[in-house]
């Protein structure tokens, strides 16, 4: 039974599943429970008041539960991937993973349930019983044809979403691989011949949307484990599956692949032999779709038919067609309108919105911003990447809309600008942030330079770097030393193969170095004799010398030591950026709420009206190198010249440079940090305020404020930091703190790419 993957990914996989605790999920409370009043008002007696309030009217619980959020993962565990009737209890892993899909794309928590019953009359009964504590549905992995007959009688029992995951998901995306391949290969749904491996749950649900969007039964020939379905077989065969039955008597797949234009993959791995694709029309579409292992492995596939669009489920190769594309969105969707089904117009919607969002036209800058395809539209980017934050944007929305249209939604969106807020808001609070960054990146990875190298973090982060392809590190530090504490934390990369060593005690360019360096410093009180000393010790600026020499793209400093020392260092050096008079740490907190930028959190302790003004302005470049436009707040004490103190005056001042400098800019002030959080509190002080929403760059009166704001925010809130990011240096060079982690420094590296390859274009 064992499949067919790695020794080495399935020990990774079986330590990830075990540590730091079993399995991949927990449950969290959402209210504090620390009191006796707290208790009082969560349970006995409080809690009666919320079991009163549903048992009179029952859309309460949506108001008063999770139940409007909640959704049952439910398995049998008889189709469990391509693994087979595996049971209900080694289903559970990939039921939590489902769990865990949900819950980080689409913000919905999941119960996961695996019931022992395969019989489908007792299934339904276990699950339709379950009504009163889901909002949704999903049922996972549970054979044809007892999942079509489970499935319809639950639809008709049920009066929320009952979704097949494995029917209607994958069919949503195949679909829409299936809409852009057509296109590419200039072909017409209607004239094309499909063949499928499969004839189950996935391969019926495809087949049926495919035959509702134009392809034609004669065109179809379905095949499984016995071979083709034909009129008049009587093995293995049910209603669902019957009417692709063809009058033939091809009985192999082999037998009637020739000509095929799609090869729609659900079945088992390594079915497709390279012969069989061999035969297919000419830029053949090869949907290799079972997991772990696919029909037929890509690379062979492209190497008997380089003509072909090839995509699988996984997530190691381009195109990945997997239903995770669609069901956290679907979802979501259907969710948030209170839908009581997920119909035939939510489904085409998904497809619609999915095969768009592949195609979208997207600029460089677009395309790096939303971290989704770094390859554009084509071939090899049939589909967005799942990671593509885009996906809830332009699903959820898509298949809210079609519930409220066809008449099933109960409680309709009214004001979907305000739920594309919302969807927004939930993207960028849960880590995905860091995702376009982090794409672009690896598009291009850079030589990024680490000052502190022998650092147990810096090492950790270098593996990380390399292992994802994020920048070619080089690491200052003595090698032996290096050495042995790659060895003591069990870090495999290794020094002169995955990156390279600037050994400060002993380097053949130290002469050219101190040169340099008498050159750049010398009139900043640097004597000869200090310089050698200086170059041989201190290793930020050798990181600053090497970047301004061209070995490396970028510099990271900071580990140890003080900022202010660092940011000297590199104005020594590298010096201020043309155009640029001071420099600015900006800090990105990823709180509660979403992104917040500030600045400036280390730099200028009491910047004048006129730095002010520049910090904005670096602030907001910062803020759009994540793809986001910059929503501006000048913070005081005061709102809109309420009082006539200095710092207000000071922040007023800033503003009217501001807008000059940057007339198209969105920034007001100077304004409490309340009112540039809310909208509606701002309205009731300035109504005609320039700033519309929620502000996400907080411009600070002086360093007190903007550190002790901070590290309040990230200590209340616990908000995940980012950086602080340096802006304004002439080489791209970052300055990190004492406190930074192993995960800090992978982002500060990727922010570090990113400015790098900016500059290399630039
Ligand atoms: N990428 C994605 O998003 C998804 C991929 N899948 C994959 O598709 C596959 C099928 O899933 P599902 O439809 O839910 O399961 P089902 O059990 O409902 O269907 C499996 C089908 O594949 C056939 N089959 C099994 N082994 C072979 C074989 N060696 N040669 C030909 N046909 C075979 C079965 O035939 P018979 O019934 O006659 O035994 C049956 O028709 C799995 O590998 C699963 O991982 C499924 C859903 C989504
Ligand atoms: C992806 C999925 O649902 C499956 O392989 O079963
Ligand atoms: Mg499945």
């Amino acid at each position: 039974m064992a499949s067919n993957i790695s020794d080495e990914l399935r020990k990774a996989a079986v330590a990830f599943h075990r540590y730091p605790t079993p399995g991949k999920l927990e449950i969290q409370a959402t209210k504090p429970l620390s009191t006796q009043r707290d208790l009082a008002l969560a349970y006995s007696p409080g809690v009666a008041a919320a079991c009163e309030a549903i048992a009179e009217n029952e859309e309460l619980a949506a108001e008063l539960t999770i139940r409007q959020n909640l959704v049952g993962v439910i398995s049998n565990g008889t189709a469990v991937l391509g693994l087979g009737n595996i049971g209900p209890l080694a289903s559970k892993p990939v039921m939590e993973g489902k769990a865990v899909l949900f819950k980080k794309f689409a913000g919905i928590d999941v119960f996961d349930i695996e019931i022992a019953a395969t019989e489908p009359d007792r299934v339904v009964e276990v699950v339709a019983a379950l009504e009163p504590t889901f909002g949704g549905i999903n049922l996972e992995d549970i054979k044809a044809p007892e999942c079509f007959e489970i499935e319809e009688k639950l639809k008709a029992r049920m009066k929320i979403p009952v979704f097949h995951d494995d029917q209607h998901g994958t069919a949503i995306i195949v679909a829409a691989a299936i809409v852009n391949a057509l296109e590419l290969a200039e072909k017409r749904i209607e004239d094309v011949k499909i063949v499928t491996s499969g004839a189950g749950a996935a391969a019926t649900a495809c087949l049926n949307l495919l035959v509702s969007m134009g392809a034609r039964k004669e065109n179809i020939w379905a095949t499984d484990i016995e071979g083709v379905i034909y009129e008049g077989r009587n093995t293995l065969m049910n209603p669902w599956t019957g009417i692709y039955a063809q009058p033939t008597d091809k009985r192999t797949l082999g037998e009637v692949i020739e000509g095929a234009d799609i090869f729609l993959g659900v079945s088992a791995g390594n079915v497709l032999k390279p012969e069989m694709a061999k035969l297919m029309a000419e830029k053949p579409l090869i949907l290799a779709l079972a997991n772990p292992v696919p029909e037929i492995m890509p690379d062979l596939a492209r190497e008997v038919r380089p003509d072909a669009m090839i995509c699988t489920g996984r997530s190691d190769f381009p195109n990945q067609v997997n239903n995770v594309l669609c069901f956290p969105f679907i979802f979501r969707g259907a969710l948030d309108v209170g839908a009581s089904t997920i119909n035939e117009e939510m489904k085409q919607a998904a497809v619609k919105a999915i095969a768009a969002l592949a195609r979208e036209a997207s600029s460089d800058v677009v395309a790096r911003a939303y971290g989704g395809d770094t390859i554009p539209f084509g071939p090899e980017s049939l589909i967005p990447n799942p990671f593509d934050p885009r996906l809830i944007l332009r699903i959820a929305p898509a298949v809210a809309r079609a519930a409220m249209e066809s008449g099933v939604a109960r409680r309709p969106i009214a004001d979907f600008d305000a739920y594309d807020d919302r969807l927004s808001r939930f993207v960028y609070r849960s880590g995905f942030v860091m995702k376009p960054i982090f794409a672009a990146a690896k598009e291009q990875p850079k030589c990024v330079i680490y000052a502190e190298g022998e650092d147990e973090r810096t090492l950790r982060a270098a593996q990380v770097v390399i292992e994802e392809g994020i920048a070619r590190p080089v690491l200052i530090g003595r090698p032996s030393v290096i050495e042995t504490r790659l060895k003591r934390f069990g870090l495999s990369i290794k020094a002169g193969q995955d990156f390279k060593i600037v050994n400060p005690e002993d380097d053949p360019r130290y002469r050219d170095y101190v040169s340099l360096y008498l050159e750049r410093a010398g009139r900043h009180g640097v004597t000869p004799d200090l310089a050698r000393t200086i170059v041989r010790t201190d290793a930020t600026v050798i990181a600053a010398l090497s970047v301004l020499r061209g070995e490396a793209d970028a510099m990271i400093c900071g580990l140890e030591g003080r900022y202010p020392n660092h940011l000297s260092t590199i104005d020594d050096v590298l010096g201020k950026r043309e155009g640029v008079s001071d420099y600015a740490a900006v800090s990105l907190l990823i709180t509660t709420r979403g992104a917040l930028f500030i600045t400036d959190t280390y730099v200028s302790l009491e910047p004048t009206a006129m730095q002010i003004a520049e910090k904005a302005r670096l602030g907001a470049e910062v803020v759009r190198r994540f793809g986001l436009e910059p929503k501006v707040a000048l913070l005081s004490h005061a709102n809109f010249g309420s009082r006539a103190s200095g710092t207000a005056g000071k922040m007023r001042d800033a503003l009217a440079i501001l807008t000059a400098q940057e007339p198209g800019l969105e920034v007001d002030g100077e304004m409490n940090a309340d009112l540039a959080l809310s909208q509606e509190l701002r309205d009731r002080v300035l109504p005609s305020s320039r700033l519309k929403g929620e502000a996400n760059l907080l411009v600070m009166p002086d360093l007190d404020a903007a550190k002790i704001a901070s590290q309040l925010v990230a200590a209340m809130d616990g908000s995940l930091p980012i950086g602080p990011i340096l802006v304004g240096a002439a080489h791209p060079a970052q300055i990190v703190t004492s406190t930074t982690t192993v995960r800090g420094l992978v982002n500060v590296t990727s922010l570090a790419v990113m400015e790098a390859q900016t500059r290399s274009e630039g």
